[in-house]
């Protein structure tokens, strides 16, 4: 059976497509809320004898047990947390429209309980109790983050790219050489993890500068409404109107003999102190670029050093920071690449934001109310396919807003 034939075609107005939701994530950070969902195909059932193993789906179905297997697709939804009851009003009206988050056989296992994972699945679970009459299953944000890089570099393809000069370059990732490698998580603050294997991992560092710092502080110095707002002006600025080259210090040439040319940024925002200017003498947009810049930079040097200090080449980023923004990933690119004199790499992930919810997601799998088998949602997403994707435009990798992935869930 080739997973390439179960893919639908998208509705512009998914509730009128869908089949029914049988398991929900959530991801509930300091900025924003992750959702990943599964809509079973309408007619998508296929019950299975338990057999060793099948060429089509290889190690899934073992000993004698029967396994269903539900064809649908994952789906993906982003709130902001401050927003949340746009959240709980979106869950609900998919509990109403479909009929709950029901066991899809037995309803009587069904026990109204969500995984969720992030800081927010405790500070919220009993406004979600209450609104919702959903419990939180809470999965630790760590273990989350993991298992959902390890299952998108290893089980989806064109997942992982280089951004350099401009451009995208996707790799391939060879499973039996991932590890060792660095996550660098940038979502309202940043979280570094060497990664060992599967649920093999350490916490070695953070920074309380990143991504709530750009959007609060750019927001406090520019005054814009959004956070897409900022990066747009960011887009259009210029960094050095503020920040303080080297150039500027050496009297517009380069500090050579340490390795320092005239355009580096020498002190970010540095030209603030002697410019005799207020913060509305400065452009919103130029004031947005230094931001960034100095926030990316950062970023991409502590990652560096983390790196270096376990002596580990590859550096993948994560965290809806980087929301494929072309300036960031330049930032953190060239940042990795200076400080490493090539020796490491940054590389950057399609679902980037979206790693803590599909752990969250797959843990379904490891300890589920309808005994999942462990592996098995991600064994079948290895062999999903987006070419049928209607959402997917290869020519540059993007994905639509709208973006689903194919997949087929293994129960018990
Ligand atoms: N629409 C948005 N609203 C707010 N922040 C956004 C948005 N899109 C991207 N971001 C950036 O992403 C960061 C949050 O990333 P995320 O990985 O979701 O972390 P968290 O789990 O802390 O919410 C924000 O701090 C901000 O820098
Ligand atoms: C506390 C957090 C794990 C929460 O995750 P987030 O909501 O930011 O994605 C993260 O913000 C973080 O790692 N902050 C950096 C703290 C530090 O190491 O200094």
């Amino acid at each position: 059976m080739d997973q390439r034939q179960t893919a639908i075609v998208d509705n512009p107005d998914p509730s009128q497509s869908l089949g029914q939701i049988s398991h929900l994530a959530l991801d509930i950070g300091g900025s924003l809320i992750k959702v990943v969902y599964f809509s079973r195909n309408r007619d998508s059932s296929v019950d299975h004898k338990g057999e060793s193993s099948s060429n089509d789906n290889p190690g899934v179905f073992n000993g004698n047990r029967k396994h269903t297997v539900l064809k649908g697709k994952l789906h993906f939804a982003k709130f902001e947390t401050s927003k949340i009851n746009d959240c709980l009003e979106f869950i609900s009206s998919k509990k109403h429209h479909l009929g709950g988050f029901q066991h899809h056989e037995n309803p009587a296992k069904d026990k109204k309980f969500i995984k969720a994972t992030g800081g927010g699945a405790y500070k919220f679970a009993e406004l979600f109790k209450e609104k919702l009459g959903i419990g939180l299953d809470k999965e630790d944000e760590m273990d989350c983050l993991v298992a959902g890089a390890n299952f998108l570099l290893k089980a989806v393809p064109r997942e992982v790219y280089t951004y350099v000069d401009g451009h995208k370059e996707f790799l391939q990732i060879d499973h039996n050489d991932l590890y060792p490698y660095l996550l660098v998580n940038i979502g309202s603050g940043v979280s570094m993890i060497k990664v060992d294997g599967d649920g093999k991992f350490e916490r070695v560092s953070g920074t309380n500068v990143g991504g709530g710092t750009f959007w609060g502080l750019g927001r406090l110095l520019t005054r814009c409404k959004s956070f897409d707002e900022l990066l747009e002006l960011s887009h259009r600025g210029n960094n050095r109107v503020i920040d303080m080259l080297v150039g500027d210090i050496y009297g517009g040439t380069d500090y050579s003999k340490i390795g320092l040319s005239s355009t580096t940024i020498a002190s970010s925002f540095g030209k603030a102190i002697s410019d005799n200017k207020e913060i509305d003498d400065y452009k919103p947009e130029d004031v947005a670029r230094s931001l960034l810049r100095m926030i990316s930079n950062n970023i991409g040097q502590i990652s560096y050093l983390n790196a270096l200090r376990f002596g580990l080449k590859r550096i993948f980023f994560g965290g809806f920071f980087i929301q494929g923004h072309p300036y960031t990933m330049d930032t953190i690119s060239v940042a990795v690449h200076f400080w490493s004199k090539g020796e490491a790499k940054a590389m950057f992930l399609r679902h980037e934001g979206f790693l803590g919810v599909l752990g969250a997601f797959m843990s379904y799998a490891k300890h589920s109310l309808d005994d999942s088998v462990v592996n098995q949602s991600m064994q079948s997403l290895v062999n999903g396919s987006y070419a049928s994707d209607t959402n997917y435009n290869p020519q540059n990798g993007d994905w639509s807003d709208n973006e689903s992935i194919p997949c087929s869930l293994y129960t018990a």
